[in-house]
């Protein structure tokens, strides 16, 4: 594990915004870091990075991250250009020509005072110096809420490349589809504490496909008596399958002869937001 937090909790006088947190991130991964707003994922990667002490647990991680926050405050009187000088030399190592090459596909004008730069701008230069850097830990707290699509998609690029080069990427995202086109393993945390943890692709067998069929009500209601769950309404039939029982229902939708099927796996953002919803009661 290059993360590794055991029942780490950390407190604000007497809140606790973070409450026993067990936090493993295998090396390699990209590993997205999921939970309603409040829920102690920026404490957390505060803790991660050392600027918190924890008020108990332990933390193991290693020391040669990269992190970019949300919200990008840079000096505001340097060039872009000086900006990612001066994070080299703070860092001691750098490869300029990497930073180069990032710069010209994340289309940013390094010669520009900072000042002047947008919000999404001012995430560039911290990206760019991010993915440049030869680190072996990527720690990225919501940073491409600025970010135009086209430059996500670079940004989801960016992302894969790092993990091709052996990098882990811990990504603290509200944007569920970012997550889920980039990420292999993910954490929901909800008021500081693990709501679950694990493989997306396990997660997604455990939620339901929605099968859809055309055919008369009569037959409807045989299949979902056979099943056990289903409504039929105005000749269209609608059932939730949990993934092991999708062959069995379409097997019998195709006995029947019935129209128009349609098979959707399940949408993470419906697993997601399901978990939300539970962990917020
Ligand atoms: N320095 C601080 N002092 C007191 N309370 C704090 C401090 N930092 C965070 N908190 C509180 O701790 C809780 C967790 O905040 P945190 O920023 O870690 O959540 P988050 O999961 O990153 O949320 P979001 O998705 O909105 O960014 C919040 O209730 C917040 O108000």
């Amino acid at each position: 594990m290059i993360i590794e937090t055991t029942a780490l909790v950390k407190r604000f006088g007497t809140f606790t915004a973070v409450d026993g947190l067990d936090l493993s991130v295998e090396e390699g991964s990209v590993h997205g870091f999921l939970g309603p707003n409040g829920a102690g994922k920026s404490t957390t990667i505060r803790v991660l990075l050392g600027l918190y002490k924890p008020t108990s647990g332990q933390v193991r991680v290693t020391r040669r991250i990269s992190y970019v926050p949300g919200e990008v405050t840079l000096w505001p009187n340097l060039t872009g250009q000086q900006v990612l000088d001066a994070l080299a030399g703070l860092r001691g190592t750098r490869d300029e020509a990497a930073e180069r090459r990032l710069a010209d596909e994340f289309a940013l004008d390094t010669r520009r005072r900072v000042r002047t730069y947008s919000k999404g701008n001012r995430q560039k230069v911290a990206l760019i110096a991010a993915f440049a850097a030869r680190t072996d830990l990527l720690i990225l707290d919501e940073p491409t809420s600025g970010l135009d699509p086209l430059m996500e998609q670079l940004f989801q690029r960016c992302v894969r490349d790092a993990a091709a080069a052996g990098r882990t990427v811990l990504l603290s995202s509200h944007i569920l589809a970012e997550v889920e086109d980039v990420c292999d393993t993910v954490t929901i945390i909800k008021d500081g504490r693990l709501v679950e943890s694990g493989r997306l692709a396990d997660m997604r067998h455990l939620a339901a496909s929605a099968v859809t069929a055309r055919l008369p009500e009569d037959q409807a209601a045989v299949i979902v008596n056979r099943l056990g769950f289903g409504d039929c309404a105005n000749g269209l039939l609608h059932l939730s399958v949990p993934r092991d029982l999708v062959p069995r229902a379409l097997g019998l939708l195709a006995e029947a002869n019935a129209q128009d099927i349609t098979c959707t796996p399940a949408r993470l953002e419906d697993l997601f937001l399901r978990h939300y919803a539970v962990a917020a009661r």
